[in-house]
């Protein structure tokens, strides 16, 4: 660790004579001074502690137009940056909320920590007056009248498209002007809505920081009711968390997640009902961003918010992403992920992403759920076995405990069913997706001979299953012609997945498999990126819903998935091909536009697509029930 001059070196000699503030220092002989006790200490943000560096932080501190201080301490790395000492509280102060000022602008990320309380008391109306300037400011920046600016262009659009459907038009243009005028308006209305979102979080805030002093601004009656944020009173606000939480909402507004438009809706609902279902695009922010507007708005304050996921590289790669996401909004080990489930485990970590088998076993511990406030079950459309018992369980569980609350989350879940069994809860719609995803069927590719059929090895498989080399052959053709971005295919198998990837054979490709049989070390390679190369990843349906593999712009979907169904008759589980349904067709499209618009080339046709099943058959029904009954049984229900 350098230490730079403990006396002044935020001005260096050869910089010319000190200015008239810094004599006092060297004056101190005439008149002997109390020790500076008063600390203004700069701590570097984030694990990278060695930026900035040491000559950036001098001249960072050189730069203040506060007094300055009287003894002065810089640190080239670790977590200290800069230690500035004071003899003057209101000096103290003045420094902390000018280094504030300047983070605020963007000049800086390191955090003025006051160790001593008096500055600390002392500095925060200054600061919390800053924030409430900044707050103000940003009402107005640029990015709002960006958005603006959008929103106004549609406005046009809509004039336009609505003066060509009132002169006239045959059938079919009327048609298509109709479709058009709706998805215009649809867009400038999820505009409108992300705009108004942000201005209430920043009025929000704005009115937080004012509370208590002449400026205090009265509370409008919300129309929304619910508080986006948890900010807290008085001298309990951590400012660090605050500048992150704007910083986070600016990103929201830029990058608009359709969800974000309906946040005070969402949780005003969730705060009024006990069980909510919501079903909204893939893509559009449903398992990142409700755990974080949960955890924010203090609804949760109680417990937990547990949310499943089906599988275990789901629930992983989902608390990843909050976490990032999120960054610095949070303390460490709020955002948790359990794969697996160990009777050691706690359930009190803020935010926590688990396989419903893993919240199932927490169950059979801890039927009580006491540690969990809000439960998300998403992905409901799959209705695995885990799933529709854990929903039971919880049904009888929400009569107990009238705090625990249940969201049911799903794009393509059969909403009304779901809605009966909670006794007619409400639905509640998201519109819209994150990019536009275009679906190419591929008709002349026949995948009806191999339906049925399960290979018994890989030569039979690769003589069967003719959709494999369809797979394969389209891959290729995408590979050759599209523009960049990584291709996900999706088989039935580990062992289709293993020949497809031993037979496409063209080294400008990273061709990567993606099972449930490789490890997790091994699975994680598909959200690595390889220069130079494009990406294409072969895949069983274990990649067909939650995850979002970044470079992905190309789907290819056979229409096809193996299941383990119970023959009665034989008295044997077998395996078998078989269509997938509606509802997981476009759960993999919805694979392909995560990052940027994409495409899903179906290989079947499109009245096929209109012939499947619009939901998939829950696991209940195809398993042996003796399995179902056991598990029940284990759960502690005692007439099964
Ligand atoms: N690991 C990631 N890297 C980059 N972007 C991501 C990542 N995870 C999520 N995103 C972005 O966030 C968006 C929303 O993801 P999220 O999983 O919350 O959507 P969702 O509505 O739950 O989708 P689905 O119904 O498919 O599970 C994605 O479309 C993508 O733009």
């Amino acid at each position: 660790m350098r230490q730079s001059d403990h006396c002044r070196p935020f001005r260096p000699p050869d910089w010319g004579s000190p200015p008239p503030h810094c004599r006092n220092h060297h004056q101190s002989h005439r008149r002997p001074q109390p020790p500076p006790r008063f600390a203004v200490i700069l701590l570097r943000a984030g694990p990278n502690v060695s930026t900035p560096t040491a000559t950036e932080i001098d001249a960072l501190i050189d730069g203040l137009q506060s007094p300055p201080p009287d003894n002065l301490s810089v640190f080239s790395s670790g977590r200290d940056a800069a230690r500035l000492l004071f003899r003057s509280l209101p000096a103290a102060a003045a420094a902390a909320r000018e280094l504030w000022s300047l983070r605020l602008e963007g000049l800086h990320l390191l955090t003025p920590y006051l160790p001593n309380a008096a500055v600390a008391a002392h500095a925060f109306p200054l600061i919390a007056s800053l924030f409430a300037s900044h707050a103000s400011r940003l009402l107005d920046s640029d990015l709002v009248s960006l958005s603006a600016a959008r929103s106004a262009e549609l406005a046009a659009s809509i004039q336009s498209v609505k003066h060509r459907l009132s002169v006239r038009n045959n059938f079919r243009d009327f048609d298509q002007l109709n479709l058009q005028k709706e998805t215009l308006e649809a867009e400038k209305d999820l505009v409108d809505a992300k705009i108004a979102e942000y201005k209430a979080s920043m009025s929000l805030i704005r009115r937080a920081m004012l509370r208590g002093t002449d400026e205090e601004e009265e509370v409008e009656v919300d129309e929304e009711g619910v508080d986006v944020f948890g900010i807290g009173e008085g001298e309990d606000v951590d400012f660090v968390r605050l500048h992150k939480m704007m910083l986070r909402e600016s990103r929201r507004l830029n990058e608009g997640l359709p969800i974000y438009a309906y946040r005070r809706k969402i949780l005003n609902h969730i705060f009024h009902n006990q069980v909510i279902i919501l079903i909204g695009e893939t893509g559009s922010g449903k398992s990142t961003q409700l755990v974080q507007f949960l955890a924010d708005s203090g609804l949760a304050a109680d417990g937990s918010i547990v949310c499943t996921q089906p599988r275990k590289i789901a629930a992983a790669a989902l608390a990843r992403r909050v976490d990032e996401e999120s960054n610095g909004c949070y303390t460490d080990n709020f955002v948790l992920s359990y794969s697996t489930f160990f009777n050691c485990q706690d359930f009190n970590s803020k935010i926590i992403f688990c396989t419903d088998s893993c919240l199932l076993h927490h169950c059979m511990n801890d039927v009580g759920l006491d540690d969990i406030s809000y439960i998300i079950i998403d992905e409901a459309h799959e209705r695995s076995l885990n799933t529709d018992l854990l929903l039971a369980l919880i049904k009888t569980k929400l009569l107990d405990r009238v705090d625990l609350r249940l969201v049911i989350m799903s794009a393509t879940a059969d909403a009304d069913r779901l809605s009966d069994y909670f006794y007619g809860c409400q639905t509640f719609h998201v519109k819209g997706r994150n990019f536009p995803v275009e679906i190419k069927y591929v008709p002349d590719v026949s995948v009806e001979a191999s339906v049925n059929t399960v290979p018994n090895s890989l030569r039979d498989a690769c003589a069967t299953a003719s959709y494999l080399n369809d797979v394969v052959r389209l891959v290729s053709i995408i590979h050759k012609n599209e523009e960049e971005g990584a291709i996900l295919a999706f088989l039935t198998s580990q062992l289709e997945v293993e020949w497809a990837c031993e037979n496409f054979s063209d080294s400008s490709g990273m061709v990567l498999p993606m099972h449930g049989k490789l490890s997790q070390v091994e699975q994680s390679r598909v959200f690595k990126s390889y220069d130079g190369k494009r990406k294409i990843i072969f895949c069983t349906n274990m990649a067909e819903t939650s995850l979002t593999i970044k470079e992905v712009r190309y789907v290819v979907d056979s229409g096809l998935a193996k299941e383990s169904r119970f023959v009665p008759s034989s008295g044997l589980n077998i395996l078998k091909v078989n269509w997938i349904s509606q509802s997981s067709a476009n759960q993999r499209a919805g694979r392909a536009g995560r990052t940027g618009p994409g495409k899903c080339y179906r290989l079947y046709s499109e009245s096929d697509f209109s012939m499947m099943e619009v939901h998939q058959e829950p696991e209940i029904r195809k398993v042996h029930l003796g399995t179902a009954v056991l598990r029940i049984l284990a759960l502690g229900v005692k007439d099964a």
